[in-house]
């Protein structure tokens, strides 16, 4: 028996680590400390830098293609620290927030020798943590005695990429009844994975028959819209719909799922706002940040409804990968029923890029 921390909690460590700011140890075939440029501080920059060895950046391709870096790595590039390489600049490779103002940072000089597994891992480490994709990473001889000497959490390269790739469980932890507007039949379901991410709700309306397609809603957090009437998008507008209808039918599932901007996490989706205001669209705007289109997992829904005894739905959605990652994961789509309400002059040019980028059907 050992009380020892098996790699989901090493990896929920990891991610805390690297949100405050904290170098992480990854041990493979080459081992590295790796430190997230967003939380990176001046100190631990000059630290690192102490070591010795020569530090390497790591972006998404997506954002080296804005950077004009070269990609030798297929989705991320490993640009060489420059010696004389302050934070300042750490945080203008990793956030695109000035790079109109200051548009040449190059030219960079970019590894591509050896192997990317370890930066691959790292960037994915630091998605997941909600942090922008971008990692300093220095290669180390002996990652056991230097993780010891310094306190630092140490992951292990196999089994970190092997877990991330890996759904974590989701598990019931409490339901209760919950009159809402929509209708007095509502019931809330909280649901919470196993490697310590967001829980996630079920809202589930009335007592659908679970042997019948349910109308359901695969519903992604939207804080400024759901909560604050934001004009930007139309998800409060689609949320208090879908519930409506589902009040309307006296029955259906709504699944609030806690991937706040398209699974970029909140802060990153305001600087993809901000970004918006420079006159990129949201597409464009999540590829400058580093990320792609759209970083969520549906299939988080699937086995939600799966868990609640649900094998098919007519699903509310204009968006058909989720219909396509329903289907893939079991839940048999038997209608879509599209959900168009909330269109004003602030959204209009939001919801052509979704029609004409991210094929959302009008
Ligand atoms: N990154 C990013 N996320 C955004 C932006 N605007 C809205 N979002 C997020 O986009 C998601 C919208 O989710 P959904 O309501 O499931 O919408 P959808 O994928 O368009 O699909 P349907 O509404 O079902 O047709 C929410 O997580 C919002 O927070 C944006 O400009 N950038
Ligand atoms: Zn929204």
């Amino acid at each position: 028996m050992s009380l020892a921390p098996d790699i989901t909690e090493q990896l929920a460590r990891a991610r805390a680590d690297l949100r405050m700011g904290v170098p992480v140890v990854m041990t493979g075939p080459t081992s590295a400390v790796v430190i997230a440029a967003e939380t990176l501080s001046a100190a631990r920059l000059a630290d690192i830098q102490a070591l010795g060895g020569q530090p390497v950046l790591t972006i998404t391709a997506r954002r080296a293609e804005t950077l004009k870096a070269r990609v030798y790595d297929g989705d991320l590039a490993r640009l060489v620290l420059p010696a004389d390489a302050n934070l300042a600049w750490i945080h203008s490779i990793a956030d695109p927030a000035d790079d109109l103002r200051t548009p040449m940072k190059g030219p960079f000089s970019c590894d591509r020798e050896g192997d990317a597994v370890l930066h691959r891992t790292a960037l994915s480490l630091a998605k997941t943590a909600r942090l922008l994709p971008a990692v300093l990473v220095l290669e180390i001889a002996d990652s056991f005695k230097f993780a010891a000497e310094h306190g630092l959490t140490r992951i292990n390269l196999e089994s970190t990429s092997a877990a991330l790739s890996t759904r974590s469980p989701l598990h019931p932890v409490v339901h209760a009844r919950l009159p809402i507007e929509a209708s007095e039949a509502g019931r809330l379901h909280i649901y919470r994975p196993e490697d310590g991410g967001e829980e996630h709700y079920a809202i589930e309306v009335g007592r659908p028959d679970r042997s019948k397609p349910v109308l359901a809603r695969l519903h992604s957090a939207c804080f400024t819209g759901d909560v604050l009437g934001s004009l930007k998008c139309d998800c409060g507008p689609q949320l208090r719909g879908a519930l409506a209808q589902m009040g309307a039918e006296g029955q259906g599932v709504l699944l609030y799922l806690n991937q706040e901007g398209r699974g970029i996490g909140l802060a990153n989706k305001m600087r993809a706002y901000s970004l918006q205001d420079q006159g990129f669209d949201t597409v464009e705007a999540n590829h400058r940040l580093g990320f792609e289109d759209d970083e969520r997992d549906f299939r988080l829904g699937s086995d939600i409804l799966a868990s609640m005894g649900f094998s098919s739905v007519r699903l509310l959605t204009n968006n058909p990968r989720k219909v396509e990652m329903m289907e893939a994961s079991g839940i048999k789509v038997a209608e879509r029923v599209p959900l168009r309400v909330g269109e004003n002059a602030f959204n209009t040019a939001y919801l052509a890029t979704k029609a004409a980028k991210s094929g959302h059907l009008l």
